[in-house]
């Protein structure tokens, strides 16, 4: 098993080859691999809640070509766009999101607003300069996807709906590997994997504009701000464009988390954190913009990049894992209704939304 941390700045995000849990391998050496694999992982996991992964099995032409159908998106005219439009409101959470239309923030960055006195209105104050298109399965009972007419970019649906698949069936090898590296039972194993629900997992494509450098000048622009994703755990692919950050939990200083070719990013959301009584991180990150005085004239290029959130089903109580509570480290979370979670955090990130 190939095994290369990598260092990133002074600090550390590992790559974690997962091969073993992807390939056939001879029975009396493939345990033990897949435990090594599953312990690097989880232990990885549980430091920084960010890891690069490689040895998942989607080659890197494949990671082109969902990345070349982003931008044939975004290409297409705002008119054609609009076809698919998210509705009002965060829910559905589906379809075309124009820029500047979604704005996520912290609860920390509600917190300091409503105590500086300022209106919720204030909080989008600085735009998330970035457009959305948000896809799930086609078998979601609650939210149903909002398609562009296949005239408008055929294939896109077909293509959309196979890539959906094919990370869901890497987010069951990973879940496999966390399970093995967590050392959980069969019982506790299911527990898991209820996490993951096929029919209510996210794909969402993101196109963040090239940004003038008068634009930066201002400072009234950012791409994504500091926030956690409150979901299982995400997979994460992005172009050369660079600027996402995760918040080291015991530094508190950002590090770069740019994949190297062929690898992607995977980290902890929020459920897996309560899952895990804080075992696993779920680690802030944002996508960053730079200072002005340090970019070029032309200002900086666009970047995409195409996250795929795993979750339970909106009914599933998350409740922590028995084993992860001890005297040391009392339960920190009430079990709670995915639903109402999503809920509670999400409801600010569209203007319609109560703030
Ligand atoms: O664009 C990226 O690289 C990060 C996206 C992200 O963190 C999110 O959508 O939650
Ligand atoms: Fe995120």
């Amino acid at each position: 098993m190939a095994y290369h941390p990598s260092y990133v700045g002074k600090n550390l995000i590992e790559t974690v080859d997962i091969s073993p849990f992807t390939v056939e391998t001879r029975d009396s050496i493939a345990d033990s691999e897949r435990l090594r694999s599953g312990q690097t992982l989880v232990q990885a996991l549980h430091t920084l809640g960010f890891v690069k992964v490689t040895g998942h099995g989607i080659n890197k032409d494949e990671i082109q070509d969902a990345l070349a159908w982003t931008k044939k998106l975004f290409d297409l005219p705002y008119e054609d766009k609009m076809k698919a439009p998210h509705p009002p409101g965060r829910m559905p959470h589906r379809g075309y999101s124009g820029i500047g239309k979604e704005k996520v923030y912290s609860p920390a960055d509600v917190e300091a607003n409503r105590a500086a006195g300022n209106t919720p209105q204030e909080l989008r104050k600085v735009s998330d300069f970035k457009e959305s298109y948000e896809i799930g399965s086609e078998h979601d009972p609650v939210q149903q996807n909002i398609w562009l007419p296949n005239d408008v970019l055929p294939n896109f649906r077909i293509r959309m709906t196979a890539l959906y698949q094919r990370l869901l069936s890497v987010s069951d090898v990973l879940l496999k590997a966390i399970s093995v590296g967590l050392g959980l039972n069969s019982q506790e194993h299911a527990a898991l994997a209820k996490l993951i629900s096929g029919r209510h997992c996210q794909l969402r494509l993101l196109h963040y504009p090239a940004i003038s450098k008068d634009r930066l000048q201002n400072d009234l622009v950012a791409r994504l701000p500091t926030h956690t994703d409150w979901g299982t755990f995400t997979i994460m692919f992005q172009d050369g464009g660079g600027g996402l950050e995760l918040k080291n939990p015991k530094s508190q200083e950002f590090l770069h988390a740019e994949p190297e070719d062929g690898t992607f990013i995977l980290n902890i959301g929020d459920m897996l954190q309560r899952f895990t009584n804080d075992y696993l991180v779920s680690a802030q990150h944002r996508v960053s913009v730079p200072k002005a005085d340090t970019v070029p004239t032309v200002g900086i290029p666009a970047r995409y990049s195409i996250p795929f959130f795993t979750a339970p089903d909106f009914s599933h109580v998350v409740a922590t894992l028995p084993r992860f509570i001890t005297n040391e480290n009392p339960a920190k979370y009430e079990p709670v209704k995915f639903d109402e979670y999503g809920l509670s955090v999400s409801k600010h990130q569209y203007q319609e939304g109560e703030l």
